[in-house]
């Protein structure tokens, strides 16, 4: 399979912000080039297993590069990433140069190209994701060691997204749940799901790519070799009842799966929506209600927002 790579030169203080554009417009995932890396990794506390020679040597600005799938026509999304891109000057952000460039690129580069920027995650105290080409030592013996190669599959725990579900799900879960994680990616959230006490994980994915990489990152992590990994269009077809319900997709792709989510879902159950961008809020929120769930809690990282939420029940 084939990918289009998106280059976007801009400043070291918008990286964040053009990274979450560019996931926005459809990117499957990310690699970041920044003249700032250097000066982080004297202060990154996890500094000292990176290894100084793979880092970049950029010596202005950051260059991010992100990777969409084929299918996704790049000269229709380019203009509007460069209206948003420009926008963020109007956030007061230095954009610097915000030139745009679009490339062919084979799988096989982009399943390493990303590889040299990712190190261990610190989501919380109880969950650290780690490379599986990593060694880590754990800071406490409560930390959790997610081992992840998420290869192609969008999952490595460095985006809000991500992080904000790992966040939902550890003040969700007390043990003993059923969970459906629905576009599981690496698997990432059905691994820290079994950490944090679910019995019996089912994890989907409509890509093939990334039930294949969810499989062998449960074989990564032997507390999770007993989650059920399969190919499935959101919760289409399932007949399960969960106690939680996960979710990291985008809004637009949410929504279709609210009234199946309500069906699956336990009358005490709980569902955790993420990938929500800050403009899509007031739209999900709409359609929580018409379906009859209603909101427990609200997390928010930068733009992207996971929301708790549980069934509306008759008095
Ligand atoms: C943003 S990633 C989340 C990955 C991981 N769960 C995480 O939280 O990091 C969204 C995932 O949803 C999958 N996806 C998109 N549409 C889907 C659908 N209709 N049914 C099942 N999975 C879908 C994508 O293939 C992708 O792996």
């Amino acid at each position: 399979m084939k990918w289009n790579q998106l280059s976007v030169i801009t400043s070291s203080e918008a990286v964040e912000a053009v990274s979450s554009i560019l996931m926005e417009a459809g990117a499957n995932g990310v690699a970041i080039e920044d003249s700032m890396d250097l000066v982080n990794f004297e202060s990154d506390p996890f500094g000292e297993i990176l290894d100084k020679e793979t880092f970049s040597h950029r010596k202005e600005g950051a260059e991010v590069i992100a990777y969409f799938p084929e299918t996704l026509f790049l000269p229709e999304i380019i203009p509007s990433i460069q209206l948003k891109v420009e926008e963020l000057t109007t956030f007061g952000l230095d954009i610097g140069k915000h030139s745009i460039t679009a490339s062919e690129v084979e799988e096989s580069d982009w399943a390493t190209a990303w590889k040299k920027y990712y190190h261990p995650v610190n989501i919380s105290r109880y969950l650290t994701i780690v490379p599986e080409w990593q060694d880590y030592t754990p800071n406490n013996p409560d930390e959790h060691i997610i081992y992840l190669d998420p290869g192609m599959a969008f999952g490595t725990g460095t985006h809000p997204t991500t992080r904000l579900t790992l966040q939902a799900l550890e003040v969700t879960l007390r043990g003993g749940e059923t969970v459906l994680d629905v576009g599981t990616g690496s698997g990432v959230l059905s691994i820290a799901s079994k950490f944090l006490g679910a019995k019996d994980v089912y994890a989907y994915d409509l890509d093939e790519v990334a039930v294949n990489s969810a499989k062998e990152n449960m074989a990564l992590n032997p507390i999770a070799t007993d989650v059920h990994v399969s190919a499935n269009d959101l919760l289409n077809g399932v007949d399960k009842k969960a106690d939680v319900i996960v979710a990291n997709i985008l809004a637009d792709i949410i929504v279709l799966m609210l009234k199946d989510a309500h069906r699956c879902l336990k009358d005490d159950g709980t569902l955790i929506i993420s990938g929500i961008i800050e403009d899509k809020v007031p739209m999900i929120l709409e359609e929580l209600e018409k379906e009859s769930f209603v909101v427990d809690q609200l997390f928010k990282q930068k733009d992207w927002y996971a929301i708790i939420v549980k069934k509306q029940l008759e008095d």
